[in-house]
């Protein structure tokens, strides 16, 4: 770049920059003017209104003038937070107003545009020019779709097409222009380079200067109710779904808001993990959460559940015992599509047959039997939806409970428990009843002249006293107490016994299939049974039975919805079963959904293929609303690493690294655990003295993870932290992890603390040993006391550097 075009430039930066503070410092005094006001309407609230409730108008001018003075207020507020966020977005720019430059002619038209890109839009002071275009506008696609030459944009009034005279990319520090590139290509590899080449961070970056073109498709689909995409290990998925989110949140500004979206993660800590990225691109975060509490939430207090880590656990350690084989057809069983339509069916086959109800019991006597229940459930039109039906039975069962009150009235036990109410609760009762008693009489005054006009006697002359009516009153009122816990376990629909339901399904091989006409059983069908019913009779669930669980309960019961939510984004999607996927649609009826994920990093038992022709993905929202896009280019390991990581596939033939060089992964063999640390020890020190600071030593379960960082401490490695699925945050630092609560995030190197035959043998370890190994950024060493992975030790020597006291052993 010659240096006169570098002048110009950071004139026109300067310029823009002085325009900036120009604006920040109009915006100041306004802003202190609207606090001011807020504070002081705050604080003369009440003063300003006169309180006065005597007569009725004097009440409905107080109620007037309040109102008032609140919407008086939160107007205040609405143009004080207005400048606020205008504010920041200003500052925002002045640190960095731009990082794209286009140069574009519009077909028609004789001058030239420059147009330039930065997270936010600025105007020129008469509000026609923009200085600065907001990287999600229609024109600033272009940036990232197109490359110098002929270009378009959709526009909301059509396709506008061009040619794109030049395009330019920045990097400005502390008002400076650090960097600048005229790339030839979409956008230039270099500046990707010098991103790429930094150190890995506790919190994720904003990826808003380098978007690809692949990954700007993702971003701005905005017509499919379903997204899928798949992409491998740090193809920059989860970077740009964020970016996806505050695209939507541009597009949509006037009718969504970011409470309006949520996110499934993996796991707790990576909620802390990527939660600055919308901040910094000045958007409020989104909702996040977990599967796990979705579940927890719905059964959570009828159940103790187990979770998918523990899952996972049990898969990986539990080999030796009796139940194993069995639990894992289970496992496999509970979360296809098989079992699933297995379900349905059952849901449908209960229509006419099979339903079972808790009978409501009463002081010890059976008040509605699960019989009566039955009978009336199955007396309602046979046509209608099973949870329409149960709502009719649960109208019928308020109805019943109002006959059974009334009854109750009279029980010897009522006049017991009136003799026993204490001194407060009778007060409580008389004091109510005394307001009572102005109504009656006026009820007795109406009776008297009724029989005064009409001359003949009332029915209850004679015996109708204050003290009986009292009496009766309070008996009323001791019974509809007691009923009330009925009333309200009625209404929560707690009268069917979804744990029987579900228990039935197990309960032999005939039920099942007389219920589902399912016969593509698992083999070990009877053990699984006996293991389900087992633990649902300890009230527990297995992870794998809680969604069925749920989803059946919700079938039954009418399903919860939450119609607010208008998109939801699944990370780690491969990671989701079937049933899962349907009770997301069931649970969010309104919203569009974004599915990420790579099955090459399916690595717990339940998971939904993504992209193949027959995952149940496509057949959620139809294929005509679903839209799938594949990202094989993988940005966040050097060449070497992915070179490496992709061989250790059976079949990743299609991943493509990013061209960005680094060490070879390295393969140290040693004698024993304690040798093995040791040198652990020293390679983490002189990796942190070469300056990488997020440093983490990979096991494949928690266990290992345990005693990894035990014996790491006892070698004198410092600073070492341990993560379990319980840590919230993430600190930067040497940690100790199980694979699966490293999924989705990265390091600047990663120890594979064993990589022995032992420990990586089996099929399903493969994807486990993948997923490790793919979170490194800059290096990645695997150590082993034994064997190699057989994963490992099938690949081509020329992948990796082996440390020289071992090379003659592989
Ligand atoms: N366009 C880009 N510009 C700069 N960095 C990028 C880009 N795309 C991806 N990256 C970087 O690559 C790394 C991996 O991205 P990300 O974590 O989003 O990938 P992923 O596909 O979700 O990975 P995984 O499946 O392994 O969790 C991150 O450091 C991210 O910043």
């Amino acid at each position: 770049m010659d240096a006169k075009e570098w002048l110009v430039e950071q004139d026109r930066l300067n310029h823009i920059r002085a325009k900036l503070k120009v604006r920040i410092a109009e915006l100041e005094p306004a802003m202190a003017n609207f606090r001011d006001q807020v504070t002081s309407i705050r604080k003369h609230f009440w003063e300003d209104v006169t309180v006065n409730t005597s007569t009725h108008e004097d009440f409905e001018e107080t109620f007037y003038a309040i109102n008032q003075q609140t919407a008086v207020l939160s107007e205040r507020e609405r143009g004080h937070n207005l400048l606020i966020q205008q504010w920041k977005s200003l500052n925002r720019l002045l640190r960095n107003p731009y990082f794209g430059r286009i140069d574009f002619q519009e077909v028609g038209l004789n001058d030239t545009e420059q147009i330039y890109i930065g997270v936010s839009s600025f105007l020129d002071e008469d509000g026609l020019n923009f200085l600065v275009y907001d990287w999600r506008s229609p024109i600033a696609s272009m940036y990232y779709d197109h490359s110098p030459g002929p270009a378009f944009y959709d526009a909301p009034y059509g396709r506008i097409t061009g040619l794109m005279e030049l395009k330019r990319q920045f990097q400005i520090q502390g008002g400076q222009i650090v960097t600048m590139f005229d790339a030839n290509v979409t956008i230039g590899d270099e500046l990707l380079q010098q991103v790429l080449s930094k150190g890995a961070n506790s919190e994720m970056k904003s990826i808003v200067a380098t978007i690809q073109k692949e990954q700007n498709a993702m971003i701005r689909d905005d017509k499919s109710r379903m997204l899928i995409v798949q992409g491998a290990a740090g193809s920059g998925k989860t970077s740009s779904a964020l970016q996806r989110v505050a695209y939507l949140l541009y597009k949509n500004r006037d009718t969504l808001k970011a409470d309006q979206i949520i996110l499934f993660s993996p796991n707790p800590i990576f909620n802390s993990y990527v939660s600055t990225v919308l901040p910094e691109l000045g958007e409020e975060n989104m909702q996040q959460t977990t599967f796990q509490e979705y579940l927890e939430d719905g059964l959570g207090a009828s159940f103790r559940i187990e979770d998918l880590f523990d899952q996972l656990e049990y898969e990986l350690t539990a080999h030796q015992t009796s139940e194993y084989a069995a639990r894992l057809q289970g496992m496999k069983y509970k979360a296809s599509t098989g079992f699933l339509n297995a379900l349905n069916q059952y849901v449908l086959g209960l229509g006419s047959k099979g339903m079972m109800f808790n009978s409501i019991w009463f002081r010890e006597r059976e008040l509605i039997s699960a019989e009566q229940m039955r009978s009336q459930f199955y007396s309602t039109p046979p046509s209608l939806h099973l949870s329409d039906r149960v709502e009719l039975l649960q109208k019928w069962l308020l109805d019943e409970l109002v006959l059974l009150e009334r009854r109750e009235i009279d029980a010897e036990w009522v006049l017991e428990e009136l003799n026993y109410l204490d001194n407060d609760q009778y007060a409580e009762v008389f004091g109510e009843l005394h307001k009572d008693r102005e109504v009656f009489d006026i009820a007795e005054q109406y009776a008297e002249i009724q029989e005064k006009i009409h001359k003949k006697l009332r029915k209850d002359e004679g015996d109708f006293t204050f003290a009986h009516q009292e009496e009766e009153l309070l008996r009323h009122k001791i019974v509809k107490e007691s009923f009330k816990p009925l009333r309200r376990s009625v209404k929560k629909r707690m009268f069917i016994h979804v744990q029987g339901l579900y228990a039935q399904m197990f309960s032999d091989q005939t039920t099942i299939l007389e219920m589902t006409h399912e016969s593509d059983m698992p083999s070990l069908w009877s053990e699984i049974c006996e293991q389900t019913r087992d633990k649902l009779n300890r009230l527990e669930l297995f992870y794998e039975d809680a969604t069925p669980y749920l989803y059946l309960k919700e079938r039954i019961e009418g399903v919860r919805t939450n119609t607010q939510i208008k998109y939801v984004f699944v990370d780690e999607g491969q990671d989701y079963s079937p049933f899962q996927y349907e009770y997301l649609k069931k649970r969010f009826p309104r919203a569009r959904m974004t599915v990420l994920g790579d099955f090459r990093q399916a690595i717990f038992m339940q998971s939904t293929s993504l992209h193949e022709s027959d995952s149940p993905l496509f057949k959620l929202f139809g294929e005509a609303g679903t839209n799938m896009i594949c990202l094989n280019r993988s940005y966040r390991s050097t060449r070497e690493i992915v070179m490496f990581t992709k061989k250790l596939l059976s079949a990743g033939d299609e991943i493509v690294p990013f061209d960005r060089s680094g060490k070879k992964p390295e393969l140290i063999r040693l004698e024993s655990d304690e040798i093995r640390d040791a040198q652990m020890r020293r390679d983490i020190a002189s990796l942190r003295a070469e300056g990488f600071d997020s440093i983490a030593v990979i096991t494949k379960t928690a266990a290992e993870s345990r005693k990894a960082y035990e014996t790491l401490g006892i070698q004198g490695c410092e600073g070492l932290l341990l993560i379990t699925k319980k840590t919230l945050t993430f600190e930067k630092g040497v940690l100790v992890i199980p694979v699966y609560l490293a999924k989705g995030v990265e390091f600047d190197a990663v120890l594979i603390y064993d990589t022995s035959s032992q420990v990586y043998r089996q099929e399903n370890e493969r994807k486990l040993l993948y997923t490790a190994c793919t979170r490194a950024m800059h290096r990645l060493m695997l150590y082993s006391v034994s064997d190699w992975s057989p994963f490992v030790e099938v690949l081509d020597r020329d992948l990796y550097n082996l440390a020289p006291e071992v090379a003659h052993e592989i």
